[in-house]
């Protein structure tokens, strides 16, 4: 059984796949300890340390390839108990073995004395009051009472390579996805989602089902797959029990001596036939559009993230994430200060990949555009130690397998207002491609890929790419600075949906004033209480005029009235544009903001909005505005003053500075 906790991986490159790391700044890898006990050469000038933590003191349970056998034979026989095999690094594996049981929700999963594996359908978004189908799928939990450490390479030779899987099609076909996502790209600019995922169902049949053929998917998966955050299997158990096998490449959340790691991931390209090349990783790297996707993936991450209420956050990356077929980019994202297992879990579900951006919008979207509930995809699958400990993947390129030996896979391409349908849809068949031939190994035509060539994800060309990705982030967050001391003051901060607030109050923090988070909803309740704070309406779903909005702006405009600081964000800019007697209309195109040098706000600041405010300037107001357009960028009144892009975002390089200046009354 052994420690659970203190054999997770390999740190600092702690991904299963060191080319990952090759995100990371050549000074960063030779800053790494210098107890690295394996130092892997890359290319004539890069060797990369790669530490395996306690690997050796605890592989101890099992190492000939005869007691792996007598293991897995344990688990495929009559008995049948409830099992889990999570392959969550290149050293070995977890194999825990219990009952399964429900839960209610995430704060009542049971923790078994060996940990407990649990599985959260994506139904169970409904527990954060977030709009979602409720299938009711329920929260299955493996108590493991028992539990073994495995050589990964052991269970490469004792599984087969693969399981039979036939009758295999997508549950529609290309016409008709790519019809849904061209609704989605034409019907958006009303209502105001950026990116939303929306499912693709396939399904197909195991040819004998049963838990020996589920472990020979997993044996499919682990020769054929790679870059995987996991390669797992989870059985529910007994004869007819429901099983969950995948290699997604998504960490949801790892909580360990004190740091919550989160890893979203976004943005797709297709290896050709002869594997990546460096010129296709580079104009991967270039493209704005699959940058994009990472951006808002990471922001809206970054936002459930900062509502835990963590000391410190930072992010790293862009990294890569090469995979079989695909390579994907990611960030990591680190935070101290949010102890609880259980909590950690249920504020972040779930993996902004999988559902879009603004939260709110995009479920919506998923309920009104997707023909039924989601099962398992989008959800996680998580590991909750003993020690408080949690490690969790992102249930996508994952299938499940019901006792019957049907088989269903879901998949999904991020849908943005620069989306081709054909390619998205291309993107869910490449998908799906990948999957299956892992899963079928060798008996199917399709060969694994041919692997990456460290030489290539190395490249001068491709690392100075990802170096160029990486100046575009805010420094606010890749480089935070040391927690001011002083108290500039308190601000109220006001939530006008979708947790916006969040990521902004850390930032307001990060700058020296002491945030006070309220939502609309508190506001109307009770006021904009909080004796000498600055206003700061923040960013949100919707329209300023939303009739939900009505009592923040009431209370709003006699507080200016009654000459009191009110600064707005986003939506909330939005709503203080029209108290002062600007318009507010669907915006016309420009996805960045141009110079507004007289603000001092940096060029290239990311714009989301649908909405733009335009208009004639009010007397004493000050508009500054898009040169092409004519749209309002940001205002100045007597004693209000906004902006419209959100200054707390990850693709806001100079936010902090810009909020800086925004919040001091000097400043106006
Ligand atoms: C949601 C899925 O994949 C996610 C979406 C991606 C994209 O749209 O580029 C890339 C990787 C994943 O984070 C899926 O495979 O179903
Ligand atoms: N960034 C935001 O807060 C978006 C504001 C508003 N919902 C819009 O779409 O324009």
């Amino acid at each position: 059984m052994g420690e659970p906790s203190q054999h997770d991986g390999v740190t600092p490159f702690d991904y299963p796949d060191f080319v990952t790391y090759l995100g990371q700044s050549i000074a960063e890898m030779r800053a790494a300890p210098q107890d690295a006990k394996t130092w892997l050469p890359i290319s004539k000038h890069l060797t990369l340390p790669l530490r395996l933590t306690g690997d050796d003191d605890h592989m101890a349970t099992l190492r000939t390839d005869d007691e792996v056998r007598g293991l897995l034979a344990g688990l495929t026989g009559r008995r049948a108990p409830a099992f889990a095999v999570l392959c969550r690094g290149p050293g070995h594996a977890d194999v825990l073995v219990g009952e399964t049981t429900t839960a209610p929700s995430t704060g009542h999963v049971p923790i078994g004395p060996a940990g407990s594996v649990a599985l959260l359908p994506f139904r169970q978004l409904t527990e954060r009051g977030l709009p979602c189908r409720d299938d009711g799928t329920p929260l299955r939990v493996l108590v493991a009472t028992e539990r073994h450490l495995v050589p990964r390479a052991a269970l490469e030779r004792v599984l087969p390579a693969g399981a039979e899987v036939v009758d295999a099609r997508f549950d529609e076909d290309d016409e008709s996805y790519a019809a849904r996502v061209r609704e989605v790209v034409t019907g958006q600019p009303g209502g105001g989602v950026t990116h939303c995922l929306l499912r693709r169902g396939f399904t197909a049949r195991l040819r004998r089902p049963g838990p020996a053929s589920v472990l020979a998917l997993l044996g499919g998966l682990l020769r054929g797959e790679r870059g995987a955050y996991w390669t797992f299997a989870v059985h529910e158990g007994g004869s007819g029990g429901l099983a969950l096998v995948g290699a997604p490449p998504q960490g949801q959340v790892r909580l360990s001596g004190g740091e919550v790691v989160l890893r979203p991931t976004c943005g797709t390209y297709h290896h050709p036939g002869t594997g990546p090349s460096a010129e296709g990783l580079v104009s991967f790297l270039r493209d704005d559009k699959e940058f994009g996707e990472l951006v808002t993936t990471v922001d809206a991450e970054l936002a459930s993230l900062c509502a835990l209420g963590p000391a410190e956050i930072r992010v790293e990356g862009p990294l890569l994430l090469p995979m079989s077929r695909l390579t994907h980019t990611g960030c990591v994202l680190r935070a101290t200060g949010v102890p609880d297992a259980r909590r950690v879990l249920a504020g972040t579900m779930f993996a902004a990949t999988a559902i879009g951006s603004p939260l709110t919008g995009a479920l919506r979207l998923i309920a009104e555009r997707e023909p039924d509930g989601r099962g398992h995809y989008g959800g996680a699958v998580a590991l909750l130690e003993p020690d408080g400990s949690l490690d969790a993947a992102t249930l996508i390129r994952t299938c499940e397998v019901e006792g019957s030996g049907r088989v269903r896979v879901s998949v999904g391409a991020t849908v943005g207002a620069g989306s081709s349908p054909a390619a998205e849809t291309a993107e869910t068949r490449v998908k799906v491609d990948a999957l299956l031939a892992a899963l079928r190994g060798s008996g199917a035509a399709a060969q694994p890929a041919p692997p990456p060539r460290p030489g290539v994800l190395a490249a001068d060309a491709v690392l100075d790419a990802l170096s160029a990705r990486r100046r575009e982030l805010a420094s606010h967050w890749t480089h935070p600075a040391p927690a001011r001391e002083d108290d500039r003051g308190p601000v109220l901060v006001v939530d006008l949906g979708d947790h916006g607030a969040a990521a902004l109050a850390h930032l307001v923090r990060r700058c020296g004033w002491r945030p006070v988070v309220r939502t609309a909803a508190d506001v109307a309740a009770t006021g904009l209480g909080v004796p000498g704070a600055t206003v700061l309406l923040g960013p949100g779903p919707g329209h300023a005029d939303d009739p939900a909005l009505a009592a923040v702006r009431e209370l709003v405009d006699a507080a200016l009235r009654a000459g009191r600081e009110v600064r707005g964000v986003g939506l909330g800019f939005q709503v203080l544009a029209r108290l002062l007697g600007f318009g507010v209309a669907l915006r016309r195109s420009a996805d960045r903001s141009r110079a507004v040098p007289s603000f001092g706000i940096p060029d290239n600041m990311p714009l989301r909005n649908a909405f733009a405010v335009t208009g004639p300037a009010p007397d004493g107001v000050q508009a500054h505005r898009d040169d092409v357009t004519g749209e309002v960028l940001a205002l100045r009144g007597r004693t209000a003053a906004g902006v419209q892009f959100r200054p707390e975002s990850v693709a806001a390089a100079g936010g902090a500075g810009v909020l800086g200046a925004l919040l001091h009354p000097a400043a106006r």
